[in-house]
């Protein structure tokens, strides 16, 4: 289905999606795309902004991908508003919206349920089974406390380039290492497509823009400033030499966060380009890396009962 006598195009089906792609660049226009899952922000609208820098048509795709999350994950509360996302592209001067329903064949179980969230598939032998890994980057960081993440984000992303056919692709640096496994996917699979990674859109107080920041209790956005306090701390220590030894300056963040009850995944300081480990600041470039669980607002929830809350992560 698509609605394209509206202003802004938005296309349900890969179809009509890849149709309207080709139309476009038959007309010798560049074609850029701005993966998202929605809810968006003024991040999301930056990475728009960039695109359009970058290409003559500019397509959006906002689809919160099952194959990402694990079944003890925020799937199902994820925060979702596709009706103002659309508004707000349009205002951003988008030029096309990509909003499947699914883009994986999930055929029911014995039990009737079908889903494509890690953990939570039918097994039915009919059902989407090709995945795409990019093996090393992936460990890391979020592949840590999230080993299928990077799996489903790349397999994701791979759909969206084969139905975008996109020149161009932006993403957030908020999300450094998901930048980076794209653009090494990208680059071992031989994509026709041009990478760009953004930096990170910060709210006036520091706050890493993020649409899981709606799920933070009042508390807990509060608190959640000592990541980018920390970071900016991080910065200033090693430049100013109070701080030498990578270990050190782990060490010291972490405790500013759980200090103000944070639930740390990861403080790490990691090379910037293969994510390995560096055992001095001067193995450059160097990037901080972190990662942590606030409580969300919503603690009935299953995501809040299991201890977590929203996550807020960055890097500098
Ligand atoms: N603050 C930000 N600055 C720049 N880019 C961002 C920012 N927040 C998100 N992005 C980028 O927008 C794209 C879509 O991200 P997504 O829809 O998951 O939003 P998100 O805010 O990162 O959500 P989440 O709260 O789940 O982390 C990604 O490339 C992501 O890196
Ligand atoms: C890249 C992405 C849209 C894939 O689902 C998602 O991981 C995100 O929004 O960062
Ligand atoms: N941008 C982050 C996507 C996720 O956490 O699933």
């Amino acid at each position: 289905m698509s609605t394209e006598d509206q202003e802004l195009p938005v296309f349900t089906t890969a179809a009509d999606m890849r149709a309207w792609v080709r139309k476009q660049k038959k007309s010798g226009r560049k074609v850029a795309l701005v993966p998202t899952m929605g809810y968006l922000h003024e991040g999301h609208l930056s990475l728009v902004k960039a695109a359009k820098e970058k290409a003559d048509v500019v397509v959006a795709s906002i689809y919160v991908n099952p194959t990402q999350f694990a079944a003890h994950e925020d799937f199902d509360v994820y925060p979702r508003n596709p009706a103002e996302d659309r508004d707000k592209l349009a205002a951003a001067g988008c030029h096309a919206v990509f909003e499947p329903d699914s883009l994986y064949v999930s055929v029911p179980g014995a039990d009737g349920e079908s889903s494509n969230v890690v953990g939570r598939e039918s097994g039915h032998p009919g059902s989407h089974e090709t995945f795409v890994t990019v093996e090393r980057l992936q460990r890391p960081l979020c592949g840590g406390s999230r080993p299928h993440f990077f799996r489903g984000v790349c397999t994701v992303v791979t759909k969206l380039f084969h139905i975008c056919e996109p020149d161009v692709a932006v993403f957030g640096r908020k999300d450094y290492q998901q930048w980076r496994v794209i653009c090494r996917m990208v680059r071992d699979l031989d994509f026709p497509v041009e990478v760009v990674g953004m930096p990170i859109c910060r709210e006036p107080d520091g706050l890493a823009m993020s649409s899981r920041n709606a799920r933070l209790s009042p508390e807990s956005r509060e608190r959640a400033l000592c990541i980018s306090r920390g970071l900016a701390w991080a910065e200033k220590a090693v430049a100013e030499g109070a701080v030498s030894e990578p270990a050190d300056v782990a060490a010291q963040l972490r405790g500013r966060i759980e200090e103000a009850g944070g639930t740390v995944d990861y403080v790490e300081l990691l090379h910037a380009h293969h994510l390995s480990p560096i055992s001095d600041l001067t193995s450059q470039p160097v990037l901080l890396a972190v990662a942590a669980h606030f409580p969300a607002r919503d603690r009935g929830t299953t995501h809040a009962a299991n201890g977590h809350g929203s996550k807020n992560s960055q890097s500098v």
